[in-house]
């Protein structure tokens, strides 16, 4: 069996029936350049009868990129193969592409055409494609629901009349795998001739099992596979290439089959298709979704941490990322927080990593992920070594543009609670007033700012506060992603350093 298996990306032909999705000319020539950088063999480059800028786009692909075969696809129809032709024929690898549907379903439904008549017409486009000098493929729409005797009729018919590839989409996503696999089986037991061609196939997405499928036949020895890059295509898509690539290539041990692809354009490929088709990535696709290298649970960071391969199956670098991540939220444990900040460039004794650490769990259950900058400005906050005279322990607002706002605060002094409620001029005002009461005595402010220290709706915002005592000033500053607790954490700060320093 031939090692090698050869890609054929459809992204700029069955990838751009996407619904909602066009690419002119230029974005196909962006997305080709790319395709030959990612080494694929073969560049379906659109379907040149379509549209004038569809053969615009075949044309240029096939002028300008020379290495993969280019392809274009048409109907079993003359005219459309004459207009393939006319926007291949510069290429350095030409290639037609001819399809026509063989199951009975689309024969009497949709071409309105008898078995005599498909195959007639099949073996007349294939012959006349020939004879215009291309390689040729035949795909026979709809085959995974086709009779197959007249399935193994009809490739042997157009491998007689000069088809160097034979496809067979499941176009309909309808297939499983290990019935797909007996089809290919059946297909290359039973048609004449096949083994002088490329045997090849095409899986739709369905119900989820294009790529599964296209591996199903890998194994049952064909040697070209169809796909595009993210998945993109008709409904719910096509085989995703990077899937299959990258199944190929962390299994090698299994398939016993290779690419000639460098993965380590893949990412790259694949946020330029997202970019140009407008088609995002949900996050959890494999190999190229946001969290396809991504920890976050405390138990995996620590394993990752100590040995990449305990939860890496493949290298983030394997697919052109330069490193995996590590998300901090509320699951994620010491190990990894430990790690961030030596990376930040923070060398803490154990007593502050453990307060820093207690305070980032606390931020990751109001937060869903704790940035650098969150983490940075814990820290910070923390660096600043005072002893907490006063702590904020808990407070409660009621506050609206038809009341007064009042608030009620707890601060812990020692081994005491102090709690007092104030009215003031808003709730940073009211709690501001509740604190003084608090501690017995008036704290004029002197200043009050308010910034996001990191981004989002939840981002943590830092209170920066100033007071002052006998004509000295005292700055303090409060992080949460509360304004008030930051405001009230702020004015805690500035109070005690005021009482430490005055106390000297
Ligand atoms: C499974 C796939 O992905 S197949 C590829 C699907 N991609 C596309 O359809 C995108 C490009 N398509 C187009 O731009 C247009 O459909 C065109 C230019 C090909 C044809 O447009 P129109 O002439 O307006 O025909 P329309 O699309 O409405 O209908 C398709 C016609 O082609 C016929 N047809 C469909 N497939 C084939 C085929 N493989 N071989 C021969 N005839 C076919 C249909 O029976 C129908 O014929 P009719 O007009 O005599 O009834
Ligand atoms: C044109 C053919 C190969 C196709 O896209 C399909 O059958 O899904
Ligand atoms: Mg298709």
């Amino acid at each position: 069996m031939d090692d090698i298996i050869r890609v054929f990306d459809t992204t700029l032909r069955d990838g751009e029936q996407s619904p909602g999705v066009s690419l002119n000319t230029e974005e196909k020539l962006e997305i080709a350049r790319q395709l030959e950088k990612l080494g694929v063999d073969v560049i379906e480059a659109g379907f040149p009868i379509a549209s004038k800028g569809d053969f615009e786009a075949v044309r240029a692909i096939a002028r300008e990129v020379r290495r993969p075969a280019i392809c274009g696809l048409c109907r079993a129809v003359k005219a459309d193969i004459d207009r393939a032709w006319e926007a291949l024929k510069e290429a350095a690898h030409p290639r037609i592409h001819v399809f026509i549907a063989t199951s009975d379903i689309h024969l009497k439904y949709k071409l309105k055409m008898t078995r005599e008549e498909v195959l007639k017409a099949s073996v007349e486009s294939v012959a006349y494609a020939k004879s215009l000098g291309a390689e040729v493929q035949f795909s026979a729409e709809d085959a995974s629901r086709t009779d197959l005797e007249y399935l193994y009729q009809v490739f042997a018919a157009v491998i007689e009349a000069g088809a160097d590839v034979i496809n067979v989409p499941d176009t309909v996503g309808y297939s499983v795998p290990d019935e797909f696999g007996a089809l290919i089986r059946g297909i290359k037991g039973n048609v004449p001739g096949i083994d002088k061609v490329q045997l090849s196939v095409h899986c739709h997405n369905d119900l989820g099992m294009a790529t599964a499928n296209s591996l199903a036949a890998v194994q049952n020895g064909i040697q070209q596979v169809e796909g595009t890059i993210n998945g993109i295509g008709e409904r719910a898509g096509n085989a995703a290439l990077e899937e299959i690539i990258m199944a190929l290539n962390t299994r090698r041990d299994y398939f016993k089959r290779a690419v000639n692809i460098d993965t380590t354009q893949i990412y790259r490929t694949s946020m330029l298709v997202a970019h140009l088709t407008g088609m995002d990535i949900q996050p959890n696709k494999a190999i190229v979704g946001a969290n396809a290298f991504a920890h976050e649970a405390g138990i995996h960071q620590h394993g990752v941490l100590s040995e990449r391969s305990t939860y890496e199956i493949m290298t983030p670098e394997s697919i052109g990322l330069k490193q995996n991540k590590m998300v901090l939220g509320k699951l994620s444990g010491r190990h990894a927080f430990e790690e961030r900040l030596k990376e930040l460039g923070y060398n803490l004794s154990q007593d502050e990593i453990n307060a820093a650490f207690e305070r980032f769990k606390d931020l990751a259950d109001k937060k869903k992920v704790v940035l650098d900058k969150d983490i940075e400005a814990l820290v910070t906050e923390k660096a600043i070594k005072i002893p907490e005279i006063y702590a904020l322990d808990q407070f409660q607002i009621s506050s609206g543009n038809k009341v007064t706002a009042t608030a009620t605060v707890r601060l812990k002094h020692g081994d005491q609670f102090i709690e007092e409620a104030a009215c003031g001029d808003g709730p940073v005002d009211a709690v501001f007033n509740a604190i003084e009461r608090c501690i017995g005595r008036e704290v004029p402010l002197d200043d009050y700012g308010i910034r996001a220290v990191t981004e989002g709706k939840d981002a943590l915002g830092e209170v920066t506060v100033r007071v002052r005592n006998d004509g000295q000033v005292f700055v303090g500053k409060g992080v949460s992603t509360d304004i008030i607790e930051a405001s009230a954490r702020a004015y805690i700060d500035a109070i005690n350093k005021m009482l430490y320093e005055t106390a000297k």
